[in-house]
């Protein structure tokens, strides 16, 4: 899949400025980013549901409508909603049917974790289980191209568990797998990529480990009565000072030199320091790092 410097405005709102990304069969890739980023249109617009403005886009060498006609591409959209009276089996085999796969509705709804709710009604299926016949009917076709909207929200533990099994096994018979998330730990354990949008832009693209590496700080916690904000925020280094607990005597600091910020520590003669914790700083500091910068 190529998307090339593709743009969209929705009137004056302009939801993407100029995305590229190249993505390859086999890969898991995450798209992250904050509320409005433009996640929800760059999927739409890799859909074919959007035309872009300006830029193109290309799946398999087709247009995204086309590859979607052919039946390549399987989607699980947060805001579609489902056929209610008819039940979980009839529903997953109408779709499995029009791929011609209707003798293999069995497997479609085991994988989809819908073994024993053959025979309910959809209207009287819970979120979650719902949620299951949306991945359902997005895999009824074993699609090469999978994109997917927030897909373990309303799953319980177990159901992530084997709902990321099966992605990782599908992702290793060669299909791709694109996924819209907020959940940054799922991104970082079961995606090889994380593509990161801000503002309509791609701020971040690589594995969680490269992308990690870009922010060097790290995160001091200790126990301390004898220490004053404004002194700390003066340490060489400090990125920042939370004082959230500190009228238990107990602070988190940031640093981009830890050396530096632990020499100064105890270097002013500073007694009474205990607890002392180094932590490296997780992927969701970085994130928070990489997409503060604006005002939205
Ligand atoms: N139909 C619309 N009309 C006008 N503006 C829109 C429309 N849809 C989205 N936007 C705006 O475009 C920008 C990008 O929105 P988009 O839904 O693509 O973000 P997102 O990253 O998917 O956000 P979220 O994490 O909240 O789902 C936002 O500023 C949003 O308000």
């Amino acid at each position: 899949m190529s998307i090339r410097d593709v743009a969209f405005s929705y009137g004056k709102v302009r939801a993407l400025a100029g995305v590229t990304l190249d993505i390859r069969a086999g890969e898991i890739v995450a798209l992250l980013g904050p509320n409005g980023a433009g996640k929800s249109t760059l999927t739409h617009i890799m859909l074919g549901l959007l035309s872009p403005q300006a830029g193109r886009v290309s799946l398999f060498g087709a247009s995204p409508e086309d590859a979607v006609a052919q039946g390549r591409v399987g989607v699980m959209l947060q805001d579609t909603g489902l056929m209610r009276y008819v039940t979980v089996r009839e529903l997953v085999g109408l779709v499995a049917a029009q791929y011609g796969r209707a003798a293999g509705t069995g497997d479609i709804l085991h994988e989809a974790g819908l073994t024993g709710l053959e025979t309910r009604r959809v209207s009287r299926l819970s979120g979650g289980q719902r949620q299951r016949v949306k991945f359902a009917l997005a895999i009824a076709g074993d699609p090469e191209l999978l994109f997917l909207d927030e897909p373990t929200a309303a799953l319980d533990v177990q159901a992530r568990h084997a709902f990321w099994r099966d992605i990782l096994a599908r992702a290793g018979r060669g299909r791709t797998i694109v996924f819209a998330t907020h959940y940054i730990e799922e991104a970082e354990a079961y995606a090889n990529r994380i593509v990161v949008l801000r503002d309509g832009k791609v701020v971040a693209d690589g594995p969680a480990r490269q992308i990690m590496t870009r922010v060097s700080d790290v995160t001091i916690r200790f126990s301390t009565r004898e220490a004053k904000e404004e002194e700390l925020a003066k340490l060489p280094g400090i990125v920042r000072v939370d004082a959230g607990g500190a009228a238990a005597g107990h602070w988190e600091l940031v640093t981009s030199d830890q050396d530096a910020t632990l020499d100064a520590l105890y270097g002013a003669g500073r007694s009474g320091i205990s607890g002392l914790e180094i932590s490296r700083t997780s992927l969701e500091d970085v994130l928070l790092a990489l997409t503060k910068e604006t005002g939205q």
